[in-house]
């Protein structure tokens, strides 16, 4: 690193000016300046920036799954990069509180000159959705189109082609789908996986089949057993696997869906290690954007009541509803649909076991 020659001034280099003068109430310009209107503006403001550095992360992130092949040196960086978006989400998360200070009658003080403004024109917020992996066709009804009107041009454009680029749902998904050890020589992990599976719900099944005495409730536990069964069939079958999909029941691909669910069940091996809390992260970050959206329809429900939005959606009920639909990696979750206890899962073969398996003592693959 160059040595610096100038003397650096703490203002100046922090642009304290053009930070400090950017709180410019607008009820000042009709009048009596509304008091609060100073919290609003500097509440968004650090949201604002904390998007900045969100995105920072995120862009740095995409452009590691971009490269051919993530090696441990890469995986690690994305995963520490990661923690640090969750731990500003989970500020993110908190300052909802700040906001929840000012009351629904002061905020009405000056919400009038704030039409027809609102968070549907955050860009940063739209680039955080689009580059995580919301879709137009995974977003609901009133959005795929709503906030794209309320947009000038400039923005709109952007978003437009940003849209159009992968998203890092899309590079997580082709990662973990050309996952080498899913087959590895004569080793396939499904149909391992699909015994086991059958192996558990005969098990489940016998129980059944010896402890129930009422008919009617042994049929309906067999049913839920034969359920079952079909969930898992999905899982292993890719015709039925893709009707899922088009179904929009799951959005992972089978392959990516079968790594993860290797990865996840023996995440233990140290050459899933990484991968697993990456997997990790990525589910930790769509529950955290999810809490914040349930808490900002929390704080709109209490500010406005039924009242519709200044960008003209319905307001609060809009806003709960991009919680259930507005996901990202939804597929994390579902996941544990499919998850077996350690106890019912058979232990890797030996040259599988060894090919995940290094040692930091020995310096080598024990
Ligand atoms: C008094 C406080 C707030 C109220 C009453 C409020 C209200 C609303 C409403 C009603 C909407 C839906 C759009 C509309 O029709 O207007 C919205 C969207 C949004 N707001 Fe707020 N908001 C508040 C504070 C905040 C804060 C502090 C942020 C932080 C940046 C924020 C960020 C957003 C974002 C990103 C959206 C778009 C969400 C989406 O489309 O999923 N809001 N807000
Ligand atoms: N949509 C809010 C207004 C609002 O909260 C807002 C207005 C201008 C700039 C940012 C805003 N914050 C988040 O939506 C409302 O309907 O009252």
């Amino acid at each position: 690193m160059p040595k610096n020659i100038e003397p650096v001034y703490y203002s100046d280099y922090l642009q304290l000016d053009a930070l400090l003068d950017a709180q410019q109430p607008h009820s000042k310009k009709y009048g009596a300046e509304a008091h609060d209107e100073m919290l609003f503006i500097i509440v968004h403001q650090v949201y604002e920036l904390w998007f900045k550095q969100v995105l920072h992360e995120l862009r740095a992130i995409h452009r590691e799954f971009h490269e051919p092949k993530l090696d441990d040196k890469a995986l690690y960086l994305v995963s520490h990069r990661l923690q640090r978006v969750l731990k500003i989400q989970d500020l993110m998360n908190d300052q909802v509180a700040i906001i929840e200070t000012m009351t629904p009658q002061e905020f009405l003080e000056f919400r009038d000159y704030l039409v027809p403004a609102s968070g549907f024109q955050s860009i940063q917020f739209k680039e955080l959705e689009i580059r995580l992996g919301l879709t137009r066709k995974t977003r609901i009804a009133f959005d795929q189109q709503s906030f794209y009107n309320r947009l000038n041009e400039t923005d709109r454009a952007y978003l437009e082609h940003l849209e159009e680029q992968p998203t890092l749902f899309d590079r997580v998904d082709a990662w973990l789908a050309r996952m080498p050890l899913l087959e590895w020589q004569d080793f396939k992990f499904w149909e391992m996986y699909q015994k086991a599976v059958n192996q558990a719900l005969d098990a489940d099944e016998k129980i059944i089949r010896d402890n129930v005495q009422d008919e009617a409730q042994l049929r309906q536990e067999l049913e839920g057993i034969q359920r079952n069964r079909d969930t898992f069939a999905a899982l292993f079958a890719s015709e039925s696997y893709e009707l899922l999909r088009e179904e929009g029941a799951v959005r992972l691909s089978q392959q990516a869906m079968l790594s993860a669910l290797f990865i996840t069940q023996y995440r233990e091996e140290p050459a899933f290690n990484l991968a697993w809390q990456v997997i990790n992260a990525f589910a930790e970050l769509d529950e955290k954007l999810t809490i914040w959206r349930y808490k900002h329809a929390m704080m709109v429900q209490r500010m406005l009541g039924t009242k519709i939005g200044t960008g003209g959606s319905s307001g609060h009920d809009y806003l709960r509803r991009t919680t259930e639909q507005n996901r990202v990696f939804k597929d994390f979750f579902a996941m544990s649909t499919y998850l077996l206890p350690k106890s019912a899962l058979p232990e890797l073969p030996e040259h599988v076991r060894q090919a995940l398996s290094f040692s930091l003592e020995m310096g080598q693959r024990t």
